[in-house]
């Protein structure tokens, strides 16, 4: 896997743990301020309903407890006090001064009711009515207040109600008041914009729903009061309960003096759902987040790592292959960085220098040898025909130029033949090289001696006259001719000579000296001829 896909999964991996742990971070926090602020709001609601039904129902029941203590009330139900008009007028008092109550009234145990502007229904008998019932049960006390529906308008109430006794204790009837539940309901059971499903109930210590939206609802038992009773006499708190399968955020006030609890509660779909989507919001950006950074960090590391990592890759392609040796060090700007990647580009680069030095050294070398090889005789080590015609054309051009002169020797070594065929080959090799060694020895560094051919070969002698030649020549001739080669028999040379004339060229001196060896192959061999190019 190259370099750069490394780097972008190891930044894949290092973005996703950044977007799981700082998600996790941002969805814990979200989760937990969301619900507490959902928390707080669902307290207020019920707080708010609990003061407006303690507003509510606390001057009803002073009204109630106020009656009950009067003898007057008591005593309306006496055979010889049969005057109601003062009753009925304090109810009327009572009533206007407080519009919440809609009945206020006194029930004796001879079944006679005291009421304004109500006429009951055709064998009514108070005694039985649940209001009744309630204030005798709860006496002396006052009765914690009941719902019922009035018998003939069906419409619901609540009822606070207390028993009215005599001295002796004995019971004498009930006073009353009736509150509507409707009343209550249009406060604290309005909608809430921020919770539709958000709902206020009142229930008595039996867990029976006194207050409620639904109507019908009113006086059944609340679907979690197992589940809340238990904690209502702690005061106030909060819990998930389930009714009627779904899950809702309770959140609850007992009221003492009552023995009511108020009940406030969303369905807690409806307040995880935007906690949710504001978690899924954050993550969302934080992945946006990641992701751009991670981006900008590849980009980054791209450019500053993997870019020129990948031009080294290629300087260090080019130099095994050896296109680097063309370029010098200023044609790559990696080894100017100034971190780990131009450390190694300059320690490429000095490798390079240092083989390039070496190359160009062996280069160097294997020129020369190849110019030496291409210049000298392989057997005798002196020069060859090629080498020894560019020795003339300078020795020609420079005499021409200069009007000097020189002399070329060429000479031939006799029967030759018959030493190669008498004693092989590889012994006429040893003659002609030990032969070559000597004349070399003979001549001056500045004399130029070549193998021109097989057996034959040319000496230039520049700066030298005919007469100089000569001498030179007859000591070469007289040396050759003692030495004693590895043949038995002497071994002799023929020698043509001939000097350089401002009016002969250099072909021409040439067949000269080519004839004058002839003449001294005719003449008898082991001598030497002369002459110029005529
Ligand atoms: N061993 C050996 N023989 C060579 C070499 N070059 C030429 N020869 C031989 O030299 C001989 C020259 O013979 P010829 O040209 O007939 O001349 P010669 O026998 O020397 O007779 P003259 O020159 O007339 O005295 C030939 O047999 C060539 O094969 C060489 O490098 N090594």
């Amino acid at each position: 896997m190259s370099l750069q896909k490394t780097l972008f999964g190891k930044l894949l991996l290092l973005t996703l743990a950044m977007v799981i742990l700082l998600g996790s971070l941002v969805s814990v926090v979200l989760y937990h301020s969301g619900l507490d602020s959902a928390q707080a709001v669902i307290r207020n609601k019920n707080l708010a309903a609990a003061h407006h039904i303690r507003g509510y129902v606390q001057p009803l029941r002073s009204v109630v407890q106020y009656l009950a203590a009067k003898d007057f009330v008591r005593e309306a139900m006496d055979t010889d006090y049969r005057d109601e008009s003062r009753l009925l007028e304090l109810f009327r008092v009572l009533q206007d001064a407080n519009p919440t109550i809609h009945f206020i009234f006194a029930a004796y145990e001879d079944g006679r009711l005291v009421i304004n502007d109500y006429v009951p229904p055709p064998g009514f008998d108070p005694r039985v009515r649940p209001w009744y019932e309630a204030g005798v049960r709860a006496g002396p006390a006052l009765s914690g207040g009941i719902p019922y529906r009035e018998i003939k308008s069906d419409e619901w109430l609540v009822s606070f109600s207390q028993v009215l006794l005599d001295e002796d204790g004995g019971l004498r009837g009930v006073v009353a008041i009736d509150a509507l539940v409707d009343a209550v309901m249009e406060v604290i059971g309005a909608r809430d914009p921020s919770f539709t499903t958000a709902r206020n109930l009142v229930l008595d210590h039996e867990g029976r729903i006194l207050f409620h939206a639904q109507d019908g609802l009113i006086g059944t038992r609340f679907a979690g009061w197992d589940s809340l009773a238990p904690m209502v006499g702690e005061g106030s708190g909060q819990r998930f309960l389930e009714v009627d399968q779904r899950t809702w955020m309770v959140q609850f006030i007992h009221e003492e003096p009552l023995n009511w609890t108020v009940v406030t509660m969303v369905e807690k779909r409806e307040v995880l759902l935007p906690i949710m989507w504001r978690i899924l919001q954050s993550v969302a950006v934080v992945l946006c987040i990641a992701l751009l950074l991670s981006a900008f960090m590849a980009r980054n590391l791209s450019a500053h790592i993997v870019g020129p990592l990948r031009l080294l890759e290629q300087r260090v392609r080019d130099v095994v292959d050896g296109k680097a040796l063309g370029q010098t060090r200023k044609s790559v700007p990696l080894a100017e960085l100034k971190n780990e990647i131009g450390t190694i580009s300059q320690a490429i680069e000095a490798v390079t220098e240092h083989a390039l030095y070496h190359k160009n050294q062996e280069l160097q070398r294997n020129n020369a040898l190849l110019e030496r090889l291409s210049q000298t005789d392989s057997m005798t080590g002196l020069m060859n025909r090629r080498k020894m015609n560019e020795q003339l054309e300078q020795e020609y051009s420079r005499v021409c130029r200069y009007q000097g002169t020189f002399v070329l020797m060429l000479f031939d070594i006799d029967h030759f033949k018959q030493i190669n065929d008498t004693h092989g080959h590889h012994v006429g090799d040893l003659v002609i090289q030990e032969l070559a060694a000597l004349v070399r020895g003979m001549v001056r560094a500045t004399d130029s001696v070549a193998r021109w051919g097989g057996e034959e070969f040319l000496i230039l002698f520049p700066e030298t006259d005919q007469a100089a030649a000569m001498v030179i020549a007859e000591k070469i001739r007289a040396a050759i001719a003692a030495h004693r080669f590895p043949v038995p028999r002497p071994v002799t040379v023929s020698i043509g000579i001939c000097q350089h004339r401002p009016d002969t060229n250099l072909q021409e001196l040439l067949i000269a000296a080519d004839k004058r060896l002839y003449q001294a192959k005719s003449g008898g061999r082991n001598r030497i001829c002369v002459g110029d190019s005529e």
